[in-house]
């Protein structure tokens, strides 16, 4: 069987894909022209940095700022189309969308209500990932009373409850210890396994490195590299033996214009 190029497939075959996606605001391009093809069941690495466009191009993606132009389409569905892309999608923010007043079981079953999930089913699952998570002992405290990472754990479990087909996760493991961080990173794995895709926005590169299957690089709106970790780390030069996507990062993002070319 000839696989075609992802590039060229009709948009319905990848989880995520963006055709000349551009978004504006009065005179900065803060997304210039992006083209991505991300396939399904698999975890894209995003990485740019401040300012570069990233949380933008989430927004788009996920339906919360309608493009200047181009288009972007997930699980087939275009980005126009709220309620049909919101029926596909999971979004942890920077910033967990939890209420300070509800407790963890509170605000998951409130999630899990608004997800429309069978209520069973939905209490079995938060359970199931509370105690994955290790939040289980402070379940029905306030959240209020938590700290940042608890927090954080919250909101992933939040974006990760009803399954959804793509996951958009902006610096998932932000305020967790290292073993927390472990545990998320195996939960992704896990549920990627499963068949769930990623978008994974991250300034903790190791975790990109160890996770991605493809890494974009965002620089000042634009996509200025795609690859492997391991390919991104290889051809910017950067490995005598010990190369890491954090020094490939470096090297993309001091002199993009140099490097454009590993595209
Ligand atoms: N609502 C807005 N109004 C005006 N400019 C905006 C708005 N949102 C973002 N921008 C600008 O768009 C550009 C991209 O911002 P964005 O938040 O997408 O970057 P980012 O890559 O997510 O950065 P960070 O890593 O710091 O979160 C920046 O120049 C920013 O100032």
């Amino acid at each position: 069987m000839t696989e075609t190029n992802p590039a060229t497939r009709p948009p319905e075959y990848a989880a995520i894909r963006t055709d000349g996606l551009t978004r504006r605001f009065g005179s900065t391009v803060a997304v210039s022209d992006i083209d991505i093809s991300i396939p399904r069941g698999t975890v894209y690495g995003f990485l740019g940095p401040n300012g570069a466009g990233k949380t933008t191009t989430i927004q788009m993606l996920t339906t919360l700022l309608p493009p200047s132009s181009g288009a972007g389409w997930v699980m087939g569905v275009p980005i126009t189309n709220r309620d049909r892309v919101k029926s596909h999608i999971g979004y942890l923010p920077h910033e967990s969308p939890v209420y300070e007043s509800f407790t963890a079981r509170e605000q998951l079953a409130y999630a899990a209500d608004l997800r429309r999930m069978e209520a069973a089913a939905a209490d079995e699952r938060i359970e199931t990932l509370l105690d994955r998570i290790d939040l289980i002992d402070a379940a029905n405290d306030r959240i209020g009373t938590y700290s940042q990472g608890m927090r954080r754990k919250v909101g992933l479990v939040q974006a990760l409850l009803h399954e959804p087909d793509v996951a958009f996760l902006d610096e998932p493991t932000n305020g967790l210890d290292p073993r927390a961080s472990r545990t998320v990173m195996q939960m992704i794995t896990e549920q990627v396994e499963a068949g769930m895709t990623v978008f994974l926005s991250s300034h903790i590169l190791s975790v990109v490195e160890e996770l991605a299957d493809t890494v974009g690089v965002l620089y000042e709106g634009q996509l200025v590299a795609e690859d492997t970790p391991a390919e991104l780390v290889t051809r910017t030069e950067c490995t005598d033996g010990a190369g890491t996507l954090e020094e490939a990062f470096l090297d993309i993002t001091t002199d993009y214009t140099t490097t454009a070319n590993v595209r």
